[in-house]
């Protein structure tokens, strides 16, 4: 009872001493709060009654001053782009970094063993994705300004203003592809034009129909000029492509804007044997050849395709392709060739091929390893705005988890995606041996899936990208095969179940959602669980918070070429 009475007039007196100091200009020093007590306090403690609402008051005073410390640390209140486990680390959309600030990253403690069960989201901040054209032509302006408006709202650029045949750009409409990407609008007149073209841009910006365009109206214009029989057609195209997998979907997509035009596409690639590749070229050549380095060069050495009378080389996946597993390849293969030393030599009587390089990522090193098989300053680069940014239109999840719980958490995702409307999921593992095991756990699991990966024999490897395609299964287990240039329209979640082991490795994977013509949105589940993991984990979450793009890679596409992304868009 005395220490109740103790407590209630120490809080009495922690009020009136606070009165006091707000109030301290009007009282003298010597009339304290403290004089007040002191007196008596020495011989029998005071007791003073306090009001049980005056004590309400007092506690819900305390537990607000509390709750303080724990306020979202947002500039403005409002839609988060970090939204972390720890409230502490959340960065609100509208808060922007200085220059020299340094950011207070969620995963700063992701090293130690504590951290398991942390988590951050990179939380998408627009809905279309940055490569969708809303460039307004310079005749729609014209229009507006004419009928008076002095507006051009709506107008985007079509196909047609590109100058690409009629036929071809009916083709297109009847795939629904009305309006060009901004890639395609600075890559088409380029190479419509005759340059060798360096095309940098964004996964699933729609850099396939960038190059391929061009090169079927070009030859499309080339046979009404010259009637030649099967037996004289030589090779005028080719298109060179890291996997298999790759090389069909490039060559499904070339056939399918050719057939108006009689247009004979084929496709080789790697694991098949040589019986395999001359039955290819059994009823002649084709115009447009679809292949990956080396089932190509087994074709050139027994000479089963002539590459002469070349009109265009494209290198997709450039990044892969020059990596050194290839590039030595490519160096031989690109020997064989002619191609153009500038504008004049892609035109006239016999005229040489133009050079189009093609990929999402050109990582530091690349432009050297791209001047061993050409001079860089022979190319345009058309290089995207956004390009080694972070996908702004795609959730990005990271989450801390210890190895033996990933399949759980794996499991529970897959159970909560099951519902979305874009079914598709794609699971990415760093080594076909784990996505063996995790297809063995899964199938015990009873989750339906397919498997692909690099080790399997080509017999069994074949058409399982195009039954996920068609829905054969939602679940597909890979590894970084599936994650270069494959186009997964209907995949809606993409869960690193490793962590990848490179930015470009992340940037690909992840670019398997928000594609061009696809729906919006999307989600990137990345499991986080060994410390060597944490650097890259740490880069990507710096760049999201400084809303740049991932270190290390800009630099090498600018001493590519001469010219500036500006110029090229005039
Ligand atoms: N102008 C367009 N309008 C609508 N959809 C388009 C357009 N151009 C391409 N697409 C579609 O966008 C999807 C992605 O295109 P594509 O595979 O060429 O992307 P990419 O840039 O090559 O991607 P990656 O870097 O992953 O290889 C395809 O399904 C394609 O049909």
């Amino acid at each position: 009872m005395q220490r109740v009475r103790f407590s209630c007039s120490r809080l009495l007196s922690e009020q009136l001493w606070r009165r006091s100091s707000f109030t301290s200009r009007c009282l003298s020093p010597s009339f304290g709060v403290q004089s007040l007590f002191s007196s008596s306090a020495a011989a029998e403690p005071v007791v003073i009654r306090v009001p049980r609402r005056m004590q309400e008051q007092i506690e819900n005073a305390k537990q607000v001053k509390g709750k303080s410390h724990a306020r979202v640390p947002t500039a403005k209140p409002g839609k988060l782009l970090i939204k972390s486990k720890n409230p502490l680390h959340n960065q609100g959309v509208a808060y922007t970094l200085g220059k020299f600030e340094e950011p207070v990253l969620s995963s700063k403690g992701w090293k130690h063993n504590k951290s398991f069960g942390d988590y951050f989201i990179i939380n998408s901040t627009q809905t279309a994705p940055p490569f969708v054209s809303t460039s307004v032509s310079k005749d729609s302006k014209e229009e507006s300004k004419a009928d008076g408006r002095g507006r051009a709202e709506g107008h985007t650029r079509t196909f047609s203003s590109l100058r690409l045949c009629s036929e071809l750009v009916e083709t297109l409409q009847n795939f629904n592809i009305t309006h060009p990407t901004t890639v395609q609008l600075q890559t088409i007149p380029k190479l419509m034009q005759g340059h060798n073209v360096l095309c940098a841009a964004e996964t699933g910006s729609g850099k396939t129909l960038a190059y391929l365009l061009p090169i079927i109206h070009k030859l499309h214009k080339e046979m009404q000029l010259e009637e030649t029989t099967l037996s004289e057609r030589r090779t005028q195209a080719v298109v060179l492509v890291p996997s298999r997998e790759l090389a069909e979907q490039v060559t499904s997509v070339a056939r399918d804007m050719g057939r108006p035009f009689g247009l004979a596409v084929k496709v080789v690639g790697g694991g098949h044997g040589v019986g395999n590749i001359k039955a290819v070229f059994s009823h002649g050549q084709p115009h447009i050849l679809v292949a990956t380095p080396g089932a190509l060069l087994k074709a050139l050495w027994r000479n089963l395709v002539d590459l002469s009378e070349l009109l265009f080389v494209v290198v997709d996946e450039a990044d892969t392709m020059f990596d050194p597993s290839f590039v030595d390849m490519l160096e031989k293969i690109l020997s064989q060739t002619q191609i153009a030393a500038n504008l004049t030599e892609t035109s006239g009587p016999s005229p040489k091929a133009q050079l189009a390089v093609v990929g999402a990522t050109f990582p530091g090193g690349v432009g050297e390893l791209l001047s061993k098989v050409t001079d860089l300053g022979r190319l345009v680069t058309v290089k995207s705005r956004m390009l080694h940014y972070l996908m702004p239109h795609v959730k990005q999840t990271f989450l801390k988890v210890r190895g033996n719980e990933k399949v759980l958490e794996l499991h529970q995702a897959l159970k909560e995606h099951k519902e979305a409307e874009h079914r598709g999921v794609l699971v990415f593992c760093n080594s076909a041996s784990t996505v063996n095991w995790l297809g063995y756990t899964l199938e015990e699991m009873g989750v339906q899936h397919l498997r692909l990966q690099g080790e399997m024999p080509a017999a069994m490897r074949e058409g399982i990208f195009q039954k996920y395609q068609k829905g054969h299964a939602d679940v597909l287990i890979s590894t970084d095969i599936a994650s270069r240039g494959l186009d997964t329209q209907r995949v809606g979640l993409v869960v690193n179940y490793d962590f990848p082991e490179s930015r470009t490795d992340y940037i690909h994977r992840a670019g398997r959602v928000g594609r061009a013509g696809g729906s919006a949105g999307g989600h990137v589940l990345s499991f986080v669980t060994h410390p060597w993991d944490v650097e890259l984990v740490q880069t990507i979450e710096t760049a999201a918070r400084r809303r740049m793009c991932l270190p290390g890679m800009e630099t090498e596409i600018h001493k590519a070429s001469p010219k500036t992304d500006s110029e090229e868009s005039k």
